[in-house]
Parts: structure tokens; sequence; C-alpha cells
């Protein structure tokens, strides 16, 4: 699935669901954010001294945005972050491959050879071939989302269309318990005249990584969509469509009359033919490392349907899964006790896993464009089913659940 590329970024405003077309002016998307936020907001966490360095204002020649690339539903991946070819210092290997593109990193007046994978040093007169281990990096990709929303950016960050909300909530879970389990945040940016929210790519420490993205909680449109819903009905042809390519029989006699759905009934079908609606979270697209992607998971819905796509997912290798079911507890643990996580109705946001050849295994949160403040003091337990105007998001019960698949799984210890 791709999203098309005049799908609104998403984005909810502090209590005001915004949606930032493309479409939409870039001076009025820039005005607001520079009514509502500093220029630069700087967090500093994660790493102090190079946040000095991001620029302000319309971008310099010192970083080079790459075109998103996202995967599609026909299985086929989809197109190379085309602009590693033209990051300072690296040179990508053959494009035969999407996902086989590379970048190196070494410094001095070497260059790369191509074919051999070796870097040549030149001196005055002469070239030689030195044994040089080359560090070669994989190109950021983009596994489900809305197309247009990324850039990739110079020292593994990668730059999101700004959305107010979103950078609301890095800049609480930067000081949060949650930290370790969220992208580092380093401010909004300017490029292009767009404003984004500046990231960590979290894919920048692994090798040709296998990457899974799955929405958590029970429910996927915050009750502000809800209520607009109720208040200005917008029926949707494209979700029309996108809900008849899928099931043809799926809309009421009066949207076939309509031809268009409103969103809330779309999220809602969307989350009963998926397991968001009975086990809290669901699967939304993989990315394995030999390129192939895999976006066709609207209908995974039962345990035995997710078991097969998570063995698939890991290849079967159970020192991964374990790890990371150890990395789901101790994310549930933090999420129990955290400030942020109990203030926040948190719907949309996905757990993003990441693992590669060499073993290595991580859980990120991300996507915080609908994740919105409670008004003080209330909160929530995120467990709680969901009854309209309590705004519980069912995020816990989904990680209980993923937890307990995983254990029934994994060999006894
Ligand atoms: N910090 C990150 N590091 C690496 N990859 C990321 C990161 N954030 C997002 N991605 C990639 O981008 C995809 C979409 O991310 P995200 O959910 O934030 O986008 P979105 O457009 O807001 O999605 P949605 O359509 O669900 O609202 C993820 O599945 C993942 O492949
Ligand atoms: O996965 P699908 O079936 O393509 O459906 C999309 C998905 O539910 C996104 O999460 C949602 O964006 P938000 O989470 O930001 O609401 C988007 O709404 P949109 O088209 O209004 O952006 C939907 O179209």
């Amino acid at each position: 699935m791709t999203k098309t590329p005049d799908s609104p970024a998403p984005c909810a405003g502090m209590g005001d669901v915004h949606h930032s077309h493309p479409e939409e002016p870039v001076e009025q998307l820039s005005r607001r954010a520079r009514v509502a936020v500093p220029e630069l907001v700087v967090t500093c966490e994660p790493s102090v001294p190079e946040c000095d360095h991001i620029p302000r204002g319309p971008c310099s020649g010192s970083h080079h945005p790459d075109e998103e690339s996202i995967c599609s539903d026909s299985g086929l991946s989809g197109s190379p972050a085309s602009s590693l070819a033209l990051r300072k210092r690296s040179i990508s290997s053959s494009p035969a491959s999407s996902f086989e593109e590379c970048e190196e990193d070494f410094s001095g007046s070497s260059e790369y050879n191509q074919s051999s994978g070796e870097a040549l040093t030149k001196s005055k007169n002469m070239v030689n071939w030195s044994p040089v281990t080359v560090k070669k990096r994989s190109p950021w990709v983009q596994v489900v989302g809305h197309a247009g929303n990324f850039q990739t950016w110079s020292d593994g960050r990668l730059l999101k269309k700004y959305c107010e909300c979103e950078q609301q909530c890095f800049l609480q879970l930067m000081s949060d318990s949650l930290r370790p389990f969220v992208p580092g945040y380093y401010g909004v940016t300017q490029h292009e005249e767009q404003d984004y929210n500046l990231m960590d790519d979290l894919l920048a420490e692994f090798d040709s990584p296998c990457i899974m993205d799955c929405k958590m909680g029970s429910r996927t449109y915050l009750e502000e969509e809800l209520r607009k819903a109720c208040e200005c009905p917008q029926p949707r042809k494209d979700m029309y469509e996108k809900m008849i390519a899928v099931d043809p029989g799926a809309p009421t006699e009066e949207e076939r009359v309509q031809q268009a759905v409103l969103k809330t009934r779309y999220m809602q079908w969307r989350e009963t033919l998926s397991s968001t609606a009975t086990l809290g979270f669901r699967i939304e697209g993989i990315k394995k490392s030999d390129g192939t992607c895999n976006t066709n998971f609207k209908r995974t819905k039962c345990k035995d349907e997710i078991i097969q796509a998570l063995e698939d997912f890991v290849d079967n290798n159970m020192l991964i899964l374990r790890s990371y079911q150890q990395r789901l507890k101790e994310l549930r643990a933090v999420l129990e006790k955290s400030d942020f996580f109990k203030a926040h109705e948190v719907v949309g946001s996905s757990l993003l896993f990441i693992h590669d050849l060499t073993g290595k295994a991580g859980i990120w949160m991300i996507d915080f464009g609908k994740s919105v403040p409670m008004p003080p003091p209330l909160t929530l337990d995120h467990r709680s089913p969901w009854v309209e105007g309590n705004r519980e998001d069912g995020y816990l019960w989904g990680l209980d659940n993923f937890i307990d698949i995983l254990a029934n799984m994994l060999p006894e210890k």
C-alpha cells in the first residue's frame, strides 16, 4: 500500500486535529509553525554537541534530503532513497536493488571502488588498493505511512513533516522515562520553506535491517475526529475506493450511492478487519533484509496469522524473537510508570521493530501525530475498554496481547 502523495500529512493539534495537506500554501504552514513554536527548538539529550549544527532556515548545501520510499501492497519494494548518492562522501553501490544501495563512510582522499567494495587511496604518483574495510550503511526505507512525509538528513537523522502535536510529544518524551524507547529528537528545522521535526533515523545503526511496523491500540482515530465527523460529516471517496479494493461488499447501501465513506467509519472497518479491535494492535508492514516488503496485512486478524507473519519476519530465529520479547517487557514496565504515557491518549502510534543479521534487535515507539494530552488531572490506564468519552486507547492491552503471543511462540526457558 502506498498512500497517495497528496494524502494529508497527519497531525493532531493540541486538542485540534490538524491535517497539513501538501497543497496547503507553504507560507501558511510556516506561519503556523513560527507562531506556535520557536523557529528552532533544540532538545539536546541525545547528542548535545551536534544540536548546534542544525541549520536554521532554508537548507544549505551541507545536506541532501532523499526522496522517501514506501513499500507497496504488491509485495514489491518501494523505490530507493535516491539521494544517498548525493550525500557528502557517499557513493552508492549498484542501483540494481533498491535495498542494496550502500553508503561508505571514510575520510581523506580515498574513493570507493564500486565493484570490489574496496577503498582506493590516491597518492601523488600511484594508485594503491588498500584493504580498508568499508562500513556500508543501508539506505533508509519507509515501510508504511503517508508518502512525502519524510526526508533523510545527514548524520543518521530524519526529517518528518512538521506536526505541532508530534513536536510537543517529542519535547516531553526527551525528558520522560520513555526516552530510550523513542527516536532522539532535535527540534524543528526548515527545508525548502517546509518545517520538519528532526529525529534519529532508527535504521542508522543496523546493517540491511528487517523492519516491522505495528500500529498499537484498539482504536485508530481520536475522539476528536469522531466528534468532528458527527458535527460536520465529510464522506471520503478515496477511503471508499480503498475499502472496495479490499472488500467490494463492505460499503453500506448509502455509502455505495455516495461512493464515499466517513473517515471514522473507514477506520473502524480497518480495525475490525484486522487484529486492532480484537487484540489491540495490528501489523502494518514488514520489510525483510532481502528487500522484499509486504504491507498486505489488512486482513491479518487471528493469532495464528500473526504468528505466521512474525515467524516469517524473524526467519524463525528464536534468539531475535526472545530479544523482542525482552524489549517489549521492558517497554511495558516503563510505560506503566511513564508520566507522558499516563497523561496522553496515544492513538495511531506504532512500534517499529528492527533487527539485522548480526543479531542486533530493537523496538521503538514512533508516530506521535495523534497522541494528545489529557486535560489535567485526568489520566488513562490504557487497558480499560474504550467507551466514547473515556478516551482509553487500549495501548497496554495490545502490548499485553503481543507479549502473550510471543510467549506462545517461544520455547519455555
Ligand atoms: N525515526 C525513524 N527511524 C526510521 N524509520 C522511521 C522513523 N520514523 C518513521 N520511520 C519509518 O516511516 C514509517 C512511517 O512512520 P510514521 O508512522 O511516523 O509516518 P506517518 O506518515 O505519520 O504514518 P501514518 O500514516 O500511520 O500516520 C515507519 O513505518 C518507518 O518505516
Ligand atoms: O492504512 P490505510 O488503510 O491506507 O488508512 C490510513 C491509515 O489509517 C492512516 O493511519 C490514516 O492517517 P492518520 O493516522 O493520520 O489519521 C489515514 O488517514 P488520512 O487519509 O486521513 O491521512 C488512512 O487513510
